[in-house]
């Protein structure tokens, strides 16, 4: 599904009101009724809301929502902050709508913002997705005694001050939003880590926006729905063997980290390999026969690290290398092999990259349009430099995947994946009990899986990062955030691609 910038979503406003023949004032009615809808479901008429408006449109999702609470009998109390000489049309008209015995109270300085005791339901209905510059002045008064009141805040669309789609400038104050109740589709801003404190716990209400118009922008940035997952698995054939879904070899493991090498052997089986096979330092022979009885094992002739490739290296349909490797001259030396003469698909994760990124000839060498790096924020930095925020994070992964003509997974709570054509894709499942040693390992196994069962390299990196987060949240129900391990995401994966498998409603 497409993420929309600011201006597209305004575009899909006007396209909407046009196609339908409605004004936009039925628009905004409808926006303000889904919104409403969903505060009823979460805060009872028992509460007194609050709801602060700006001269907007967004300001006009308020008033049209301190009608709609109102007559729910709902206590609430309405504040129209800063000059509204210049308010929007719609805004003006729902004001004109404000029933008889709701009446707002004006905000034109400081002294008239009300102190709010802790835990008083706000609405933030002051700025959307219009905001044009940095908010100061009374704004970010009334924003900085919202925020500073421990009120529950829930903000209408955007958290008021915070840019849709670009950097929001230093000086700028920002709504602390506990949730924030999106039209039609998310916000780029809510997927990115930076802006967790502003955002608080998001979510989309459905506004009848042209589908027509959302299916023709163009736009390089999406997010990852279920049914685009279910999509993408495909079914086994009756008549299918063993050797129509790809031999994997993984080159992982080293003294101290066979464990990294065990995790992904053991994802990649369960994402659906037909055979595996991995190349290990010996110490490593007893462990991965032992707790992989269904992969081969191949010894490498060094004790602790990995140093060479194995004989019969293009017999295999795809190499998943790096978890638990570590970063011995030897195993430099084999990588750069590896990039030398490897003909079928990488995965890269974990020490691969970090060797890679230590080496201009070795990124050099990437073969084009054959490998998926799947790095963390520091392995990514580690590859393109100190980045200034997540909007210039996203900007040097655009320019990374554009410039190798690579993919990469740049992992995360929303991981991002990247694509040589300078596409991005967000994410959308996972948890923080994932946030724990060897995870990563999981993923690596799982992508190496997909491409060796004849998915592109990008349909591997979009259903393996869901499917790897689907997991996760499948094994919330059982163990928890806390008590997650990487072991627990493998156990869980047969559920996950079940569900994915489930004929679609
Ligand atoms: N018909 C429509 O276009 C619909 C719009 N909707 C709502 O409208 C919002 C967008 O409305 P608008 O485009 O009117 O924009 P906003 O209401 O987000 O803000 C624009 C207003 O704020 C002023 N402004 C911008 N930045 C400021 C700053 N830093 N300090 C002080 N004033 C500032 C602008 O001059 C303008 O008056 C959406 O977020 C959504 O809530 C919904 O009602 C759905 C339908
Ligand atoms: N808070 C979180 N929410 C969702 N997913 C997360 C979160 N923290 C980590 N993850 C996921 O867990 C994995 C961690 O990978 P990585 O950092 O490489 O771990 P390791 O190196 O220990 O294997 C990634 O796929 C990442 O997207
Ligand atoms: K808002």
């Amino acid at each position: 599904m497409k993420l929309l910038t600011a201006a597209q979503t305004r575009e899909a406003d006007a396209f909407t009101i046009k196609e339908e023949g409605i004004t936009s004032t039925d628009l905004m009615e409808r926006a303000a009724k889904a919104f409403t809808c969903w505060f009823e479901n979460k805060f009872q008429p028992t509460e007194e809301v609050h709801i602060f408006c700006g001269p907007g449109n967004n300001g006009g999702d308020g008033l049209v929502a301190a009608r709609l609470l109102h007559e729910r009998n709902y206590h609430v109390k309405l504040y129209l902050v800063g000059d509204l000489a210049n308010a929007s049309d719609d805004f003006k008209v729902n004001q004109e709508r404000l029933p008889q015995d709701l009446k707002p109270q004006f905000i034109q300085q400081e002294t008239e913002i009300p102190q709010l005791q802790q835990k008083t339901c706000v609405i933030d209905a002051l700025f959307g997705t219009g905001l044009n510059r940095p908010v100061i002045g009374l704004y970010a008064q009334v924003i900085s005694i919202l925020n500073d009141s421990g009120a529950c805040i829930t903000s209408v669309d955007m958290p008021s001050g915070l840019y849709t789609d670009s950097q929001t400038p230093d000086e700028g104050a920002i709504i602390k939003a506990a949730y924030t109740i999106s039209f039609e589709l998310p916000k780029l801003a809510f997927l990115l880590p930076q802006h967790e404190q502003y955002v608080g716990k998001w979510h989309v209400v459905k506004i009848g926006l042209s589908q027509q118009f959302i299916s023709e922008v163009e736009t390089g940035l999406y997010f990852i729905t279920q049914q685009d997952a279910q999509h993408l698995v495909k079914p086994r054939k009756k008549f299918s063997h063993k050797g129509l879904y790809g031999h994997a070899l993984l080159l992982c493991g080293g003294f101290g980290k066979m464990g990294a090498a065990v995790l992904a052997a053991r994802a990649c089986l369960r994402g659906g390999v037909g055979l595996l096979t991995i190349q290990a330092p010996q110490v490593g022979y007893t462990v991965l026969q032992t707790a992989v009885p269904e992969a081969m094992t191949l010894t490498d002739k060094n004790r602790k690290h990995l140093s060479e490739l194995p004989n019969e290296i293009t017999k295999f349909d795809v190499i998943g290398t790096g978890p638990g490797l570590g970063t011995e001259r030897v195993t430099k030396t084999a990588i750069g092999q590896l990039l030398a003469t490897a003909q079928q698909p990488l995965v890269i994760d974990a020490d691969a990259i970090n060797i890679i990124a230590g080496s201009e000839k070795l990124k050099a060498q990437l073969p084009k349009n054959k490998v998926i790096l799947t790095p963390h924020p520091k392995e990514f930095e580690r590859l393109v430099g100190k980045v200034k925020n997540d909007y210039d994070r996203l900007q040097h992964l655009r320019e990374f995947c554009a410039e190798y003509q690579c993919y990469v997974t740049l992992k995360g709570s929303h991981t991002a994946i990247g694509t040589p054509e300078g596409k991005v894709y967000f994410n959308t499942t996972g948890n923080s009990g994932m946030a724990t040693g060897g995870t990563g390992d999981v993923l690596t196994g799982i992508i190496t899986a997909l491409v060796g069962q004849q998915y592109t390299l990008e349909e591997a990196c979009l259903l393996g990062v869901y499917v790897h987060g689907l997991s996760a949240d499948l094994a919330l129900h059982t163990v928890g955030a806390i008590s997650m391990t990487a072991s627990d995401v493998i156990d869980h994966l047969p559920k996950a691609f079940l569900h994915l498998s489930q004929p679609m409603p």
